[in-house]
Formats: C-alpha cells, structure tokens, sequence
C-alpha cells in the first residue's frame, strides 16, 4: 500500500492537544470547534434508558457445559452482529496483566514530553505514528484526540524507526498484547462463520496473512466538551476491530443505532469488539460495520488501544456465495482487493460510512 505524495497535501498546523490544555486549559481554538449538528453531546447513563451493546460469554463458546448453551451464545453473537455491529466479550481468556501492562506503556508514552514523542511523528498522507490520522486539508476539523498508531503485522506493514525507545517495556508489551489479540480474533472469526453457518476457518483460509494494526487514542479532558469531538464519526475498514478502554474509563464511546448516539458503558475485563466494513461487505450486509465516534469530557483522561484485524492487502473481497441469493438476496458490493480498499479508507477523511461507497453497487 504506497503512501500518499506528501508535498500534495498541506494540512495546517495541528495542535497536540495535550500541550494545549497545558497552556490554555479553558481555550478551546476554532478548529476544534464542530458545526452545531455534530457536535459531541454527553449522554448521561444516569438519566437515559437506553439500550446496552450485546455482552457475549467467550467461556459458553470456548467450554460450553451443553449443547444449548454454546448455541444459545452463537445466537447472541448473531443477533449482536445483525442488529448492533457492535458487542462486548467477557471471560475472554487473555491475561489482566497483559491487558494492564499495555495500558501502563501506552499512558507512559502519552506522558513523556511533546519532544520525545515528536521523535515517531506521523507524516501528512500516513497513518503510522506520533499525531492526528485523516486530516487532508488546511480547513478540516480537528479531534479532540492525540493518536499513536502502528503496523504490527505482517512485519512488513511494519515500520521500525516509529517503534518507540521508550517507554522501555513499550515494544515488548505491544508484542506480547498484539499475539493475544490476534488469537482472539481468529477464535472470534471462528465463531462468527458458525453463526453464518460456514465451516469455521472459513475466514481465517480466505484472509491468508491477515493485517494486524494498532492505534491508541488519548483523549485529554476538554473545557468545553460540548463543542468538539474525540473522534469523528466512522465505521472502520477492518474486518473486525478490538477497543480496550482504560480502567476505570468514562463513558467516551458512542454508537449510531436508529438514529441516535448510544453510549458504550466500559465493563471491568471486557474487549469491546466491532464488524468492520471488511465484514459487512464479506457478508453481503447481514453483518454491519455501524458508526461510532468518541466524545470527550471536562475532568478525565481517556485512553483506549484499539487493534484493527483485516485480510492480507493482496486478498480479493467481495460477498460470499453462501450471502447471495440473485432472486431474495442480490450482491451489493463489487469484488476489490483489499489492499485497494485499505488505500482508499486512508486516504480520505472519516466520514461516516463514506469510505463503503466504494464497493457499493448502487442500483
Ligand atoms: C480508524 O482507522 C484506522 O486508523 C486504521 C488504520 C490502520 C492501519 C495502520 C494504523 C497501519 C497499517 C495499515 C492500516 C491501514 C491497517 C484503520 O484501518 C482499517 C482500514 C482498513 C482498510 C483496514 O484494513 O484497517
Ligand atoms: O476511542 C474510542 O472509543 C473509539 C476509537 C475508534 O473508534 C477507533 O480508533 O477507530
Ligand atoms: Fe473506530
């Protein structure tokens, strides 16, 4: 996947929001400042009832005690992928010390000062490194958000002048968490074909080599959290994506569900887990990659370290027999490769689900 020519794109000067609140705590600057009707409202849990994201029990599915059990978690697994795109694992199986040890590490790195950080910056047109991903112009809004975002694997997405010296542990924790995430998602891949009803490797055979990414997103408090937002809506070009929320988090996390933003309650020991774009179109849309943006608050810190798992670039997508049906079902995406939708997803602002019009076949 070749970079953008950088000397095309002239972004403006992006502040680093840390430094900034450090300077001016109660200024927000103008190009933070979102247009009315996007702005991040904070919908309390308190006072909304709302309707929570799906919670799935990985240990019913990984030692079930019967039959039924297993099969009435695949049916929760489904109906969370049809109806939200969106869900949370719990009993997961991987480590709370691995979990931990990558959340100090990151926080760490966050907090070092703004000049060692410089030292992995994020070029214009890249979405590796130290800086603000998905801003192409001198005019677009900026997020609430300080971002550090790596490839992980195959090794050769990777780019090792931007893994970082320090923290000292930084590389061997991100090391150790991405391997426990990626089993995760294959068992999770796993699941999700038997809810299709495919044979169970049938992703894990068609994704080959599968892309494993990292990005961490700080969110510093903010004045006036009511007119920025910690991330701009999107749906993510993954195949599937994990978030970890910082212990202890705020609510930050919103998901668009008919029509209104749904806030995601951080559960203690849960991943929560999303369909990416790669899926809904692998799925002929049965499976939706649904859109969610992040908001931000005056008193707390958020953080979260968010794996993005797709196919090898060189693998073809497109929606799989089983999904289509010409008379009850017909095909809504084109065939592509992945490398080529992972080019046109980075290339762009996120926007919605903007970046799925490429595979849409519009009728
Ligand atoms: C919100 O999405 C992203 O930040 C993002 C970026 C991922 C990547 C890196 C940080 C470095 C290596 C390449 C890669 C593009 C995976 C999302 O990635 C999605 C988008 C596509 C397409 C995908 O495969 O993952
Ligand atoms: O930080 C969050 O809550 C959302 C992050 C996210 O959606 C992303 O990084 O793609
Ligand atoms: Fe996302």
């Amino acid at each position: 996947m070749a970079p953008l020519p950088i000397s095309s794109i002239r972004v403006g000067k992006i502040e680093d929001v840390q430094e900034l609140i450090k300077s001016k705590p109660n200024k927000v600057p103008e190009r933070f400042i979102r247009e009315s009707n996007e702005r991040g409202v904070i919908v309390s849990l308190k006072t909304q009832h709302h309707h929570h994201i799906p919670v799935i029990d990985l240990s019913k599915l990984s030692k079930p005690h019967t039959h039924d059990d297993f099969f009435f978690e695949i049916l929760k697994l489904s109906q969370a992928c049809e109806d939200w795109g969106f869900f949370q694992v719990i009993n997961h199986g991987i480590e709370v010390e691995v979990v931990e040890d990558i959340e100090k590490v990151a926080k760490e790195f966050f907090e070092m000062p703004l000049e060692e950080k410089k030292k992995y910056p994020m070029e214009p047109g890249t979405v590796q490194g130290y800086g603000q991903a998905f801003i192409f112009s001198e005019d677009q809004k900026l997020d609430w958000c300080n971002m550090f975002a790596l490839g992980v694997h195959p090794p050769s997405i990777r780019n090792p002048k931007l893994w970082p010296s320090k923290p000292a542990r930084f590389s061997e924790n991100l090391e150790g968490y991405s391997k426990e995430i990626r089993k995760l998602c294959k068992r999770l891949l796993k699941y999700i074909a038997i809810s299709l009803g495919l044979k169970e490797e049938r992703f894990e055979e068609m994704f080959g080599e599968a892309v494993q990414a990292v990005r961490m997103n700080y969110y510093p408090p903010c004045s006036s959290p009511d007119l920025v937002l910690g991330l701009s809506p999107h749906s993510d070009g993954s195949a599937l994506t994990v978030l970890q929320q910082s212990k202890n988090s705020c609510v930050g996390l919103q998901i668009l569900k008919d029509n209104t933003w749904v806030p995601v309650l951080p559960l203690p020991n849960a991943l929560v887990i999303n369909i990416g774009d790669t899926l809904e179109v692998l799925t002929n849309g049965k499976y939706k990659s649904v859109e969610h943006r992040a908001v931000t608050n005056r008193e707390k810190v958020r953080l979260t370290i968010v794996t993005f798992y797709a196919p090898n670039y060189e693998v073809k997508i497109e929606p799989m027999d089983e999904l289509v049906d010409d008379e009850t079902n017909p095909c809504k995406y084109r065939s592509y490769n992945h490398g080529d939708y992972s080019y046109h997803y980075v290339s762009n602002k996120l926007q919605g689900k903007k970046s799925l019009d490429f595979a849409k076949i519009l009728n």
